[in-house]
């Protein structure tokens, strides 16, 4: 279970949002909405402890995770986090197989294999392919690949199908799906209305005119 209590983030005098109260269950899926500008990826940010929001806490299990160093930030987030960004984050001059093997943790039951995971996303066979010369649904579906292999306990999404495809979008829908099914507290920043319809909690975060 990851909870959010009382979570606020300001820049100087500006505040972004404030009073944040989110509760996610392993196999809950919770949506975030809100304009542009409302603060949707500086929320993952936050709980992926990219970035420290400026009140409030984030705990997971018994963990207060915004009390932790960054060194122990850095392990809670190989650890426990899947963040499919609005941009991949994937390194486009390194291989399919290369970009996978960054998947891994350090924990030893992967769900599934480098192999299964391609061929879950329809990309059995381009292990040795430069990650750049992937179209842009196919470079998401790698991205889909390493968190089957991760299988995170927490996963994070930021707009996922925004740039796809219906049968792209509907993948990562499947895919959610399934990680949730496996116990993952997803939460997704989206609009959507195939993932809304799988929500279990939204939170739509207002713009403040500030
Ligand atoms: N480090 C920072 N310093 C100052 N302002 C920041 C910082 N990080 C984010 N912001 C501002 O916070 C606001 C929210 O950004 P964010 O990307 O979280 O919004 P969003 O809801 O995800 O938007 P979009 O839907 O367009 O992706 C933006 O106005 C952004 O400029």
């Amino acid at each position: 279970m990851i909870r959010v209590d009382g979570l606020g983030k300001s820049f100087g005098r500006r505040t972004l949002w404030s009073g944040l109260e989110i509760t996610v269950d392993g196999g809950q899926v919770a949506v975030i909405t809100g304009l542009s500008g409302s603060g949707k990826t500086t929320l993952l940010n936050c709980l992926s402890l990219l970035d420290r929001p400026t009140e409030g806490s984030i705990t997971y299990g018994r963990t207060e995770v915004t009390a932790l160093s960054r060194s122990a930030g850095r392990r809670y987030r190989r650890d426990n986090i899947g963040y499919l960004f609005q941009d991949l984050a994937l390194i486009e001059d390194a291989t399919v197989a290369e970009n996978l093997r960054l998947a891994r943790t350090t924990r030893r039951d992967h769900a599934i294999r480098q192999q299964e995971a391609l061929d879950r996303v329809d990309l059995g066979g381009t292990e040795k392919e430069k990650v750049f010369r992937l179209s842009g649904g196919e470079q998401q579906r790698v991205a889909l690949a390493q968190l089957l292999i991760k299988s995170p306990p927490i996963l994070l999404l930021d707009e996922p199908t925004s740039a796809l495809d219906n049968v792209n979008s509907g993948l990562v829908v499947d895919i959610m799906s399934e990680l949730a099914t496996a116990g993952t507290a997803v939460i997704v920043a989206t609009h959507n209305e195939q993932i809304r319809e799988c929500a279990d909690i939204e939170c739509e975060l207002v713009l403040q005119k500030n």
